[in-house]
């Protein structure tokens, strides 16, 4: 028999133990008991005389026999440059759908189905832009097993070698002193997307039966707001999604770099930008500067309202929607493993807002940030161009947290840059919009399947993990929780200084090898528990 088999307090009373005990008030749902316990019951005992077995040992083993093919099959994936943001190289975020279908199919995966989404929703240049398809597949269908959705994302964050990577972004590369493999998508989220595809293959070496269906969904608007996959959940809850008990998402990172951990938290995140425009073209600033109103002026003064320096956010009414600390919170930081000093290597810089450990996880963790990211449509080469720009599209983020109301954010930040553009007098046009926007989202973190991912941690590394939020967003969590009406957990492969949506992206080799593992583990354990 597996380690670690034990039976369990019922689901809904430890949901509520653990809610005390961390003082959490914010679960976006419980768990289902759409089914019976007896049922589950049945399942664990069919599993656990499968599961007698099953040899960790032997599976390990596999995975790291298999290292160079896993490392190869990564960089074919790597090679597709998938940028969901860049509506010229949509074309390439299909490819790339269709490369994994293909990968899916070869590896026995059935009922594969390259979800259509429809045409990308405005604000897009192009309006028949197609939104690239949602990867559906299923490897196993067996009544008396339980049946894992794995979400992965196979689109990217954009990256260029201009922007200072220290080589190709789309390629591949393995620094063998360092053992890491640096590239677009290495650690978000290509790399963790494959392994679970690995981890199916590991078993099918070695005649091994998996020990849960599996279900893929993978998607390719990750990085540009999951855009169109609320509707696609919620239409296959009851059909592709209908026996679905649990979903695990590989695609954030570890808090540092030592430390595994397991994710119960997401920050959300509502993308805006603001159009400025005045004259029909741009012009020479000689002949028309300080004669005209410059669209540029008036946006670094709208910008320039948002946020202040300290990286308090400016905008009337959206501090006062966080949910308070409470003293029972503040203990929980105290026992995370992390320290300023991971935080400056992480950034590679001495910029850090905050000096103590709780200050720095709060506001990475439960409170909102805002960021301003870059405009469209203003000099931006190396030189000095004597332009002033017609129109300029500037693009800034907030990152939500409990108790903050989407809509109404939504509403704050357009009234607030409207009556700031007033209060300038400016013949000029401006128009703010949400791009996009994701929910923030927060968990038990000890129902079964964190249980089981604990358990495949300390079988893999040694050492139980800690339990950690994420500052960044995976904007469809909530939505599986709700419409599947199903647990979910996250299981960072990464480590925090990946790099991931900066240059030189890299997933170290050990966490790429160790994570296929621990991802092997947690289907193993997950099978063999007796909660859903
Ligand atoms: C954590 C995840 N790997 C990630 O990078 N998510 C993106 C998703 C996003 C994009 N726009 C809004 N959310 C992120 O947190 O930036
Ligand atoms: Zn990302
Ligand atoms: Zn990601």
């Amino acid at each position: 028999m597996l380690p670690g088999l034990s039976s369990k307090k019922s689901s809904g009373c430890r949901l509520l133990s653990i809610a005390k005990r961390l003082n959490i008030t914010h679960f976006s749902s419980g768990i289902s008991h759409r089914l019976p316990q007896a049922y589950y019951l049945r399942r664990f005992h069919i599993y656990r005389k499968m599961s007698t077995e099953a040899n960790f040992q032997q599976l390990f083993n596999k995975i790291d026999e298999l290292k160079p093919r896993f490392i190869e099959r990564l960089a074919k994936a790597i090679e597709i440059p998938a940028v969901s943001s860049d509506e010229s190289l949509r074309p390439q975020v299909i490819k790339k759908a269709q490369f994994i279908a293909g990968e899916l199919q070869k590896l026995g995966f059935s009922d594969i189905q390259m979800k259509e989404l429809g045409a990308q929703p405005p604000p897009v240049a192009d309006p028949n832009l197609p939104l690239p398809p949602v990867v559906l597949a299923r490897y196993g269908s067996d009544p008396a097993k339980k049946t894992v959705l794995v979400y992965g994302h196979y689109d990217v964050q954009p990256a260029a070698l201009e922007d200072g990577w220290a080589t190709e972004p789309f390629k591949l590369i393995i620094d063998e002193e360092k053992q890491l493999m640096r590239a677009r998508g290495a650690s978000d989220d290509t790399g963790p997307l494959k392994g679970w595809l690995n981890v199916v293959e590991a078993h099918r070496e070695l005649g091994l039966d998996l020990p849960v269906n599996l279900v893929t969904c993978f998607e390719g608007m990750e990085e540009s707001g999951s855009i169109g996959l609320d509707g696609l959940i919620a239409e296959e809850a009851g059909k592709y999604f209908k026996e679905v008990d649990a979903v695990c998402i590989s695609d954030n990172y570890w808090l540092g770099t030592k430390k595994p951990v397991l994710t119960y938290g997401l920050r959300g995140c509502n993308y805006f930008q603001i159009t400025i425009e005045g004259p029909a073209a741009d012009l020479h600033s000689g002949i028309f500067g300080g004669v005209i109103s410059e669209p540029m002026i008036d946006l670094t003064k709208v910008f320039s309202s948002l946020v202040d320096s300290r990286g308090r956010i400016l905008i009337d009414g959206v501090n006062e929607m966080v949910a308070p600390v409470t003293e029972k919170e503040k203990e929980l930081y105290e026992k995370i493993d992390f320290t300023l000093d991971e935080m400056n290597a992480a950034s590679g810089s001495q910029t850090c807002l905050y000096e103590s450990k709780a200050d720095i996880l709060m506001h990475r963790w439960r409170y909102p940030s805002l960021s301003i990211h870059g405009l469209e449509g203003a000099f931006s080469a190396q030189g000095a161009k004597t332009v002033i720009p017609s129109k300029v599209v500037g693009k800034f983020s907030i990152r939500t947290v409990p108790d903050m109301d989407s809509a109404k954010l939504d509403k704050f930040v357009i009234d607030h840059c409207d009556k700031v553009f007033a209060s300038l007098n400016s013949p000029n046009r401006c128009k703010t919009e949400l791009i996009h926007d994701g929910n923030y989202w927060i968990s038990d973190p000890f129902n079964a399947s964190f249980t089981a991912a604990a358990k495949a941690t300390k079988a893999v590394y040694g050492v139980e993990p800690d339990f950690t939020r994420e500052g960044g967003s995976i904007p469809i969590t909530l939505t599986f929780e709700k419409e599947l009406k199903t647990s979910v957990m996250l299981l960072p492969m990464g480590r925090g200084d990946d790099g991931a949506h900066s240059i030189n992206e890299k997933l170290d080799i050990s966490n790429y090898m160790q994570g296929m593992k621990t991802m092997a583990a947690y289907l193993h354990y997950y099978a063999a528990s007796k909660e859903k």
